[in-house]
């Protein structure tokens, strides 16, 4: 009999989120709770996962600061069901969000106490325009960056590092994580249909290839207003870069993947990429 039983299980989900926050949080706690039934231990929301917004007004007006009640909400959910919570991108109200007219695109970690752990502010933001394929956004229109990285968060699945959705363009974002420990690579995300068809899972398997990691990427999927769509194909990867869970790319809902750090390291031993990676002035230094 093999061991696997005794593996951390976790979750990806994805859902669709409308600008009604109450219906939202409803879907949530329902994915948290057949989390619960599968065995998880840690469960993955995607970017959004409070709301998404029609227009840049409603986006600002319906954000909450960390000490608010969405967040007291979700850490409740975590104490009462012993389970730690990724919540993929939170529209976090900072100090001057009024004057400035921006919030920032969090990730936060809750613990199985309910004790929020971290705070990843999505660092690239989508100022993208591709007329062709009808995709126009300008996250910093409404959005901080934020100023840096955070370290990877010990959970009972394995060392997390956190992204953000477009930050899954930026390689640099992943090897930096990798450097500092991660062992598991998140990328919540609402991506749209016409770059998740072309790249989605793409890039989701190459960063699992280069850094060695497991990826998970919890995902939105299906019409949020009459001006929004999102691919869905929320997405586990394993740290040699195969599909082990996919939700596909119309309905809400999850899938279970066992986290299995011993394959990790087995995979790191036989091909030790990291070891044969040059320091960062190597990478700087042409001449
Ligand atoms: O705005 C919100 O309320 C939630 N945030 C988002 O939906 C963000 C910013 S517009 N979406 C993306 O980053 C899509 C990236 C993407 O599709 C790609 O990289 O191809």
């Amino acid at each position: 009999m093999s061991s696997s039983s005794s593996l951390p299980v976790a979750a990806v989900c994805q859902m669709t989120a409308t600008p009604d926050k109450e219906a939202n949080f409803s879907a949530c706690m329902r994915l948290v709770e057949q989390a619960k039934e599968g065995g998880a231990c840690m469960v993955f929301l995607p970017e959004g996962l409070d709301y998404i917004g029609s227009n840049r007004e409603e986006t600002l007006q319906l954000s909450e600061s960390l000490d608010g009640d969405i967040i007291s909400r979700y850490s409740h959910l975590a104490r009462k069901l012993d389970l730690w919570l990724s919540l993929g991108g939170f529209h976090e109200r900072g100090h001057d969000w009024k004057t400035d007219r921006r919030i920032y695109n969090s990730h936060i970690i809750i613990n199985g106490q309910g004790e929020l752990v971290s705070v990843y502010r999505k660092a690239h933001l989508f100022d993208v325009e591709l007329t062709s394929k009808a995709v126009s956004l300008k996250e910093s229109a409404f959005t901080v960056p934020g100023p840096r990285l955070v370290p990877p968060v010990q959970t009972p699945i394995g060392k997390v590092g956190l992204g953000v959705c477009y930050d899954l363009r930026f390689p640099e974002l992943s090897a930096a994580l990798r450097r500092h420990g991660a062992e598991i690579l998140t990328y919540p995300s609402a991506f749209t249909v016409a770059t998740g068809a072309a790249h989605w899972e793409v890039l989701l398997r190459a960063r699992a290839i280069e850094t060695q990691c497991f990826v998970l990427a919890a995902a939105q999927v299906g019409a949020h207003h009459a001006k929004r769509t999102s691919f869905g194909h929320a997405l586990a990867v394993d740290p040699w870069g195969e599909v082990t869970g996919d939700c596909g790319g119309s309905d809400v809902g999850l899938t279970l993947v066992q986290i299995d750090l011993q394959r990790l390291r087995d995979i790191r031993r036989d091909m030790p990429v990291q070891q044969h990676r040059r320091d960062q002035d190597f990478y700087c230094s042409l001449d």
